[in-house]
């Protein structure tokens, strides 16, 4: 991941991301919106922005990346249109309050290798540890190897298994704080069990790296029904969705810096951060969206 570039683009090998701070046992490929060098995020430096890394012996392979993210945007603003008709929103109320001028999309292909330690030292291994994803909606694909598991509402583990021709829709953390914890960001985590390699394709559908994240108004019957702290619910990661205060990119550049430490190393956090929102803050302010 250090020789991806600002965007963070390419492979990474097992054990180098640390979703849930620890190693997990897959290994992947990163990809995400295509965007030129001449774009104004990618010539300011603003992480996750630019072009992607595709192997120039598999032409078909940038080909079906790209066709997919585009299929999958869609997807996500269709979706998002039904989450926001049930709040009786706007059906393009997410779109444009959160998604302009575009979303930031970030797909992902992962192999979970068969076969590999349980534990460690004692420590048990997980293909990708509990978590819940950073931003809107996650819509995954899963081959048939199954191994992903989520918790529901009564903090039990209950597996989601494969459906032929189906995506499992994973509820991210920017959903669960613009909802108040109506809807609530699903913890889930990952193992392959299964006697061959496990592949999967997340799609993360986010808001716009400049948007603030605000809770929406929701209609009072909706409101009185959000129950937070009823049933003993802790966040696996101790922290609360609620209190974050900021522009969608400050949140997910402090998570990317969290599971890959690397790159962590090589920055200062809170000044890449400060310089990362002036630098978007001042494009913004000049309506600066595409390549000259
Ligand atoms: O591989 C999977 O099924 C899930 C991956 C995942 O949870 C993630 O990348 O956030
Ligand atoms: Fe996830």
């Amino acid at each position: 991941m250090n020789r991806g570039g600002r965007a963070w683009r390419g492979f990474f090998p097992v054990g180098e991301e640390l979703t849930s701070g620890r190693p997990d046992m897959k290994e992947g490929l990163y990809f995400g919106t295509e965007l030129p060098a001449c774009h104004p995020l990618v010539e300011a430096g603003i992480p996750l922005h630019g072009p992607n890394l595709f192997p120039d012996n598999m032409p078909e392979l940038k080909e079906s990346v790209l066709q997919y993210i585009e299929a999958m945007n869609k997807l996500g603003h269709s979706l998002m249109g039904a989450v926001a008709a049930s709040l009786g929103l706007p059906q393009t109320y997410f779109q444009e309050k959160y998604m302009r001028p575009e979303p930031l999309s970030l797909f992902r292909i992962f192999n979970y290798p068969k076969d590999l330690l349980a534990s460690i030292d004692g420590e048990e291994r997980w293909g990708v540890g509990e978590h819940t994803d950073y931003g809107v909606l996650t819509i995954l694909r899963q081959d048939s190897c199954g191994g992903l598991q989520v918790k529901n509402r009564s903090n039990a583990w209950i597996e989601a298994p494969p459906v032929h021709g189906s995506f499992v829709i994973n509820i991210g953390d920017m959903l669960e704080k613009m909802t108040s914890g109506l809807y609530r960001s699903t913890p889930h985590r990952v193992k392959n069990t299964a006697s061959k390699d496990r592949l999967s394709f997340p799609f993360f559908f986010d808001p716009n790296f400049s948007a603030v994240i605000q809770p929406v108004a929701l209609p009072p019957m909706l409101a009185g029904s959000i129950h937070r702290g009823d049933e003993g619910y802790t966040r696996w990661d101790g922290s609360s969705v609620e209190d974050f205060k900021g522009t969608y990119g400050e949140y997910i550049i402090r998570k990317v810096f969290k599971v890959f430490p690397d790159l962590a190393k090589e920055a200062n956090i809170d000044e890449t951060i400060s310089a990362m929102a002036a630098a978007v803050a001042e494009l913004n302010a000049r309506n600066a969206i595409a390549c000259k």
